[in-house]
């Protein structure tokens, strides 16, 4: 499992050198590229020791062209939000093919899940279950894409697991076994982000040590 760190809030930028070299992809989140725009996607590049940066785009139209703009910036990855026309899909697909980059298509506003293998023409590296943060703000505890992460992946998709993830549904996210992590707010608001990540890895590795670091064990 690859564990991708999202930077959904300009303020958490300071959080990647503090555990870069346990993260395997950096996302430039949604609120923090349309905040600081191509420019954030350089500047984690640059904080990323050579790692993959993806861009949290949520594309919905205009596929070839935000696909231009983000890999020509130096993404390796893109999201495409799956409910997006088959068109949209076929051009991202196109460009990041032109760039060796990859697109992950995110199940985020879709109320179904595909129900068969190569639904999304073009490209799609990995399929994104993917819970919505407005949700879990309105109180839901969902566990759906958790649960999910088994069909998917025996439909042959790559399944990256997205939303909320952190202590309290670790285990049950390691042994879904998604082939990314995708965590934010677990570790970027931790109040010790390292000690933190070094859990969630070790815990996705299947080698937890004890429990997860409390918010206020010392830095
Ligand atoms: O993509 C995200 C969300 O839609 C806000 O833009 C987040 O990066 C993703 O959900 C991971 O964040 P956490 O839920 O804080 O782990």
């Amino acid at each position: 499992m690859l564990l991708q760190l999202a930077i959904d809030d300009p303020a958490h930028l300071g959080v990647v050198p503090e555990v870069i070299d346990l993260v395997d992809i950096v996302e430039v989140g949604t609120p923090v590229l349309k905040r600081f725009g191509l420019a954030s996607i350089t500047t984690l590049r640059e904080r990323s020791g050579g790692r993959p940066v993806l861009a949290d785009t949520k594309t919905v139209d205009g596929g070839a062209k935000e696909a231009e703009m983000v890999f020509g910036a130096g993404a390796s990855l893109m999201t495409v939000l799956s409910c997006a026309s088959p068109a949209t899909h076929a051009a991202a697909g196109r460009v990041a093919r032109e760039y060796g980059a990859h697109v992950v298509v995110d199940t985020i506003a879709d109320r179904r899940l595909p129900r068969r293998p190569g639904r999304f023409p073009g490209h799609c590296d990995y399929l994104a279950l993917h819970s919505p943060t407005d949700r879990r703000l309105d109180g839901e505890d969902d566990t759906r894409h958790i649960d999910a992460v088994a069909s998917m992946r025996a439909l042959g998709y790559r399944v990256s697991l997205a939303g909320g993830i952190g202590p309290a549904n670790l285990a049950a996210v390691a042994e879904a076994a998604p082939e990314i992590v995708v965590v934010g707010g677990a570790i970027t608001r931790a109040e010790n982000p390292r000690r933190t990540a070094e859990w969630i890895v070790s815990t996705l590795n299947g080698h937890t040590r004890g429990r997860p670091p409390s918010r206020n064990s010392p830095k």
